[in-house]
């Protein structure tokens, strides 16, 4: 998929890692809403955006992606500003061992309600013309660590679901590609929170493994994230792909058994 005059919506887009793609995806020439929670951050990055990239070409809209109605109308008024709807980036994530529903409800049962969402937009099936959709896992779901119980339940989730959504997509014939990336650490304000009691709760105790962690496997750039996630969303070979992005191989994709029906 050509990404030129395509539009995008991207959740957890006002800054790391969200952001980085958003950036890319205006370098690209796409239209693009940030869907995020924090005011601040979301109108302070559209007004630098719109510094470099020029005005029209980004929207931001305010919003918890755990409130449904809200997310709803965010999609909406994305289609309504921009006419369309390409690719969906189903990215905004938290770490919360302390308030682990919360973190459910944030990394998981929302990025499956966006998964939903973006379907009714793209899908075949609803009459659309098809698009992309990438859900942001993690390398936490593929490495053991004291320190992330529920954080990774979140991610592994993300993968299952996502995996089936793909095959679902194929045997229902919704012309949409769904795709999940996982990256390894990356150097966003997330990061900071693994310090913190209020956000790991009694697993705060196991900070100095988590960053043993870090100096073992090395820290990304949110922008070598984004060069993964064009290739997912250009690459109109991948569907069901588990991208993986490590200090150690880069970019690269998980492999998985053949299913046996
Ligand atoms: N930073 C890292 O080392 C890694 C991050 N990830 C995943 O990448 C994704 C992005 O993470 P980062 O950019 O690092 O985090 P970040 O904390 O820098 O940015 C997350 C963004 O999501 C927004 N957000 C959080 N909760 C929200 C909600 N309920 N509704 C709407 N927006 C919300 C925040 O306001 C923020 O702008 C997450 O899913 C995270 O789990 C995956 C692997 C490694
Ligand atoms: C809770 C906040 C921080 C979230 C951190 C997170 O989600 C990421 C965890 C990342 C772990 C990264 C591990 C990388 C390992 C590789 O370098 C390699 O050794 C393993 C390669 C396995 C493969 O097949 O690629």
């Amino acid at each position: 998929m050509a990404v030129n005059g395509k539009v995008a919506l991207v959740t957890g887009g006002a800054q790391g890692i969200g952001r980085a793609v958003v950036r890319t995806l205006l370098q690209n020439s796409a239209k693009v809403t940030v869907v995020d929670m924090n005011k601040d951050s979301g109108e302070g990055s559209k007004t630098e955006l719109d510094k470099e990239f020029g005005e029209g070409n980004l929207a931001f809209i305010q919003c918890d992606v755990r409130d449904g109605a809200a997310l709803r109308d965010a999609f909406q008024k994305t289609v309504d500003k921009f006419g369309h709807l390409d690719i969906v980036i189903n990215n905004a994530g938290i770490n919360n061992e302390k308030n682990w529903e919360k973190m459910i409800e944030v990394n998981l049962t929302s990025v499956i309600k966006g998964t939903y969402l973006a379907l009714e937009h793209m899908s075949k099936e609803h009459g659309k013309q098809g698009g992309t959709i990438i859900n942001v896992s993690s390398m936490a779901a593929f490495l053991h660590s004291p320190h992330q119980p529920v954080y990774t339940a979140t991610k592994h989730g993300v993968i299952g679901f996502t995996r089936v959504m793909a095959d679902a997509s194929i045997r229902g014939d919704y012309g949409v590609r769904i795709n999940a990336l996982c990256p390894g650490f990356v150097d966003t304000p997330l990061l900071q929170s693994v310090e913190l009691e209020d956000n790991m709760g009694k697993f705060v105790k196991f900070k100095d493994d988590f960053k043993h962690s870090m100096n073992k496997f090395g820290v990304l750039q949110p922008s070598f994230i984004a060069e993964g996630m064009m290739r997912l969303v250009t690459d109109s070979g991948l569907n069901g792909a588990v991208m993986k992005i490590t200090c150690s191989k880069g970019i690269h994709f998980h492999t998985y058994e053949p299913m046996s029906v």
